[in-house]
C-alpha cells in the first residue's frame, strides 16, 4: 500500500501501481478502523486490469505507528477515541534531532521508547551537523546516554554522513522518520532521493512514461530498492512535542513536586505531598491542579494508545497459514 486517499488505496503490484477500493466485508464487518489498510501494508487483492482492484485483506503488521483521533470528541473525553495508524512494516525508526541549539537528548529518549514500541528499530540521527561548532561532542554525549542504538551524524545540505546511512537503505528495507518539526526530514528525503533522482529518470524512460512525480507521494521508493514512508499522519506523530508543551505551560504547578517528602509522591494521599498543602492553603488552586490532571491523563491515554508491542510468534504463524493455505488452493485462492 503506498498511498491513501479517502476511500482509494494506490498498491504497488506486481503489474506496477493499481488503484484499489475495499471489499464491502471492511465496512459491514467488524472491522475497527485500525484493521483498514495503511500506508506500508501488504494486502492480498483481486487485480483488475481494467479498473479498481479490489482490497480482499491486510496481512499482519510487523511494526506500526498509530495515533489517536479526537475529531468529533471534546478534549479529555477519551472513552470512544479512535486508534488511527499512520505507517506499518517499517523496518527502522530514524529519530531525527537537530544539533542546533535547540539539542536535547532527553527528547530524544522519548522518541526512542516511542520508536521501540513500534516494533521498528531505533536509529538516531543528528542533523544539521554544519551547525555545531563540534558536532562530536553531541555526538559522544548520545552514544554513552544511549548505548546499543546506533548513531549519525549527518548535513543534508552537503551530503556530509549520507553514506553511512547506505546500511539501512537495503532493497526491501522500509524507513519511516521521526522527529519534531523544522527537524530536517524533508531535506534528508530530498537529499536521498537526489542522490539518484538520474537513475529514477533513465528507468522512466525506458517504458516511456515520462518521469515519476514525488510530490504528493506517502511511500516513495528510493532507487536503491529501499523505502520511506512519510504520511501527513508521521508528521503528526509529535506526541512528545504535546508532552513538553504541557510541562511549559505548567511549570507553576509542577514546580511543587520536587517538594514532596516522597520522590515517587503520586499527590493523592501519600503524607508531607507539596501539592496537597498547597492546594489546602490555597497557594495552588484546585481548579488548576484539576485542568493539569485531565491534559496530564489525555497525554498517558494517547502514549498508551501508541504503544505496540509485537507478537512474532502470533503474526509467523498466521503467515503460514496463509501460505499453507494458499498452497491447498493451487495458489490462487485467497
Ligand atoms: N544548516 C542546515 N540546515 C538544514 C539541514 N537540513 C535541513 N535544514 C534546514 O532546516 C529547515 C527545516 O528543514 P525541513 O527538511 O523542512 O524539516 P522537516 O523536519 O521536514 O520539517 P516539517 O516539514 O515541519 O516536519 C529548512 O530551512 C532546511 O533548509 C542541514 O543539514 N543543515
Ligand atoms: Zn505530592
Amino acid at each position: 500500500m503506498i498511498e491513501l486517499r479517502r476511500e482509494r488505496f494506490t498498491v504497488m503490484t506486481e503489474c506496477g501501481e493499481v488503484t484499489a477500493v475495499l471489499k464491502g466485508t471492511f465496512y459491514h464487518g467488524a472491522a475497527t478502523r485500525a484493521d483498514f489498510p495503511c500506508v506500508g501494508d501488504f494486502v492480498l487483492l483481486y487485480y483488475n486490469e481494467s479498473g479498481d482492484s479490489l482490497i480482499a485483506t491486510v496481512l499482519p503488521r510487523r511494526s506500526k505507528f498509530s495515533r489517536a483521533d479526537h475529531s468529533g470528541h471534546a478534549t479529555g473525553y477519551t472513552k470512544t477515541v479512535l486508534e488511527q495508524v499512520v505507517a506499518t512494516n517499517f523496518d527502522y525508526v530514524f529519530i531525527l534531532s537537530s544539533l542546533n541549539g535547540d539539542f536535547n537528548v532527553s527528547r530524544i529518549m522519548r522518541y526512542l521508547t516511542q520508536a521501540r514500541q513500534s516494533g521498528g528499530q531505533p536509529v538516531i540521527i543528528l542533523t544539521k551537523a554544519d551547525l555545531a561548532p563540534d558536532y562530536t561532542l553531541p555526538l559522544s554525549d548520545v552514544t554513552q546516554s544511549i548505548p546499543g542504538v546506533p548513531v549519525h551524524a549527518i548535513c543534508s545540505h552537503t551530503a556530509m554522513g549520507l553514506n553511512e546511512l547506505n546500511s539501512y537503505f537495503m532493497p526491501g528495507k522500509t524507513i519511516v522518520f521521526l522527529g519534531m518539526s523544522g527537524v530536517g526530514k524533508s531535506s534528508l528525503l530530498n537529499a536521498l532521493m537526489e542522490q539518484n533522482v538520474m537513475k529514477v529518470q533513465a528507468i522512466r524512460e525506458v517504458d516511456s512514461r515520462g518521469r515519476h512525480t514525488t510530490t504528493h507521494r506517502q511511500l516513495f521508493m528510493l532507487p536503491s530498492g529501499s523505502m520511506v514512508i512519510d504520511t501527513p499522519g508521521m508528521r503528526e506523530l509529535g506526541l512528545f512535542d504535546a508532552d513538553e508543551g504541557l510541562r511549559t505551560s505548567f511549570t507553576d504547578v509542577e514546580a511543587w513536586f520536587p517538594q514532596c517528602r516522597f520522590t515517587d509522591c503520586r499527590h493523592q494521599t501519600e503524607p508531607g505531598c507539596a501539592v496537597l498543602t498547597a492546594i489546602a492553603d490555597g497557594s495552588l488552586s484546585r481548579e488548576r491542579w484539576e485542568h493539569y490532571l485531565a491534559q496530564h491523563h489525555e497525554n498517558r491515554y494517547v502514549q498508551d494508545k501508541t504503544s505496540y508491542l509485537i507478537n512474532k510468534r502470533a503474526r509467523s504463524k498466521m503467515l503460514a497459514m496463509y501460505s499453507k493455505n494458499m498452497k491447498k488452493n493451487g495458489g490462487k485462492k485467497i
